[in-house]
């Protein structure tokens, strides 16, 4: 069980910049669970993931991981524990090692000694399977640096990378945003194929409404730092789009607007 409760983060406290972007969250999230996370810009979406990860530490409020307290520990000791795609392709991996490389850093994670860059012939076979399994040909060019790659193909592999040791829980921050519609589709798909067969405890945020509805299990509306929706099971089967638009834009406070059309 991942737990948030009494989450409240400020950004600049106390001078003219106070920004409050998390107002009191408390969300419960049980194991195998894949919450899909929506909201308009400045919502707190990606502060709450970074509080997750302990990139940001809470000004009040506490965050478990199972039965463990994590929230004084910084990102780096949180390793173990979350994984984490983001939304620049770059981001997730080091454009100067290969890919194998990558793959060996990541699978490595959270471990406390090395950089675990040894590639056994064995280790190399198992690289080579999992990258098949992509259908992009990667397998065949494990030694080619990662900076060579397509965003779209880059990202496939930091998804990769991301789920190679078993993480509590996996935060997806608009990981597809940056990609082309048929890359998109295809991460996408790939997502919800390694989140079904590991059975992640995952979050998603997406800024469509359509993808918060097709994946995953509960979807969780922020507006203002604070949660406007949290729906799940049939009540989430019987929402469509549109009824999520309008939601959305009564969170808002707004007629319904292009907003709908840019979301769905
Ligand atoms: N490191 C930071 N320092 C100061 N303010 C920040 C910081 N990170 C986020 N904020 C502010 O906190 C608020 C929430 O930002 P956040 O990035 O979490 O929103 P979001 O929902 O992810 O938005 P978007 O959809 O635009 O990515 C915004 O007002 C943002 O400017």
């Amino acid at each position: 069980m991942i737990s948030l409760s009494g989450i409240e983060v400020v950004f600049g406290a106390g001078t003219p910049l106070e920004n409050r972007a998390i107002r009191g969250i408390d969300l419960d999230i049980p194991e195998g669970t894949f919450v899909s996370v929506i909201g308009s810009n400045g919502a707190g979406k990606s502060t709450l993931l970074n509080t997750l990860s302990g990139e940001v530490r809470p000004s009040a409020g506490r965050v478990r991981i199972d039965e463990l307290d994590v929230t004084g520990w910084p990102a780096a000791r949180r390793a173990g524990l979350v994984a984490r795609v983001f939304q620049d392709p770059m981001a997730g991996s080091c454009a100067d090692l290969t890919i194998e490389e990558n793959l060996a850093l990541a699978a490595s994670r959270g471990e406390r000694r090395g950089f675990g860059l040894a590639l056994g012939r064995q280790r190399r076979e198992t690289f080579r399977a999992q990258l098949s399994r992509l259908g992009l040909g990667l397998e065949d060019r494990l030694s080619d640096r990662m900076g060579l790659l397509s965003g779209g193909q880059r990202q496939a592999v930091s998804l990769l990378m991301a789920t190679l040791q078993p993480a509590k829980i996996l935060l997806l921050d608009e990981h597809t945003a940056a990609l082309d519609p048929r890359m998109s589709d295809f991460v996408l798909r790939l997502t919800h194929e390694l989140v079904e067969q590991q059975a992640l405890t995952t979050l998603m945020v997406t800024h469509s409404m359509r993808q918060a509805l097709d994946f995953g299990t509960r979807t969780v509306m922020l507006h203002e730092g604070r949660i406007a929706l949290d729906v799940a099971g049939d009540e989430r089967h019987r929402l469509g789009v549109d009824d999520l638009v309008a939601r959305f834009a009564q969170v808002r406070g707004e007629e319904l607007d292009s907003d709908a059309l840019l979301l769905g």
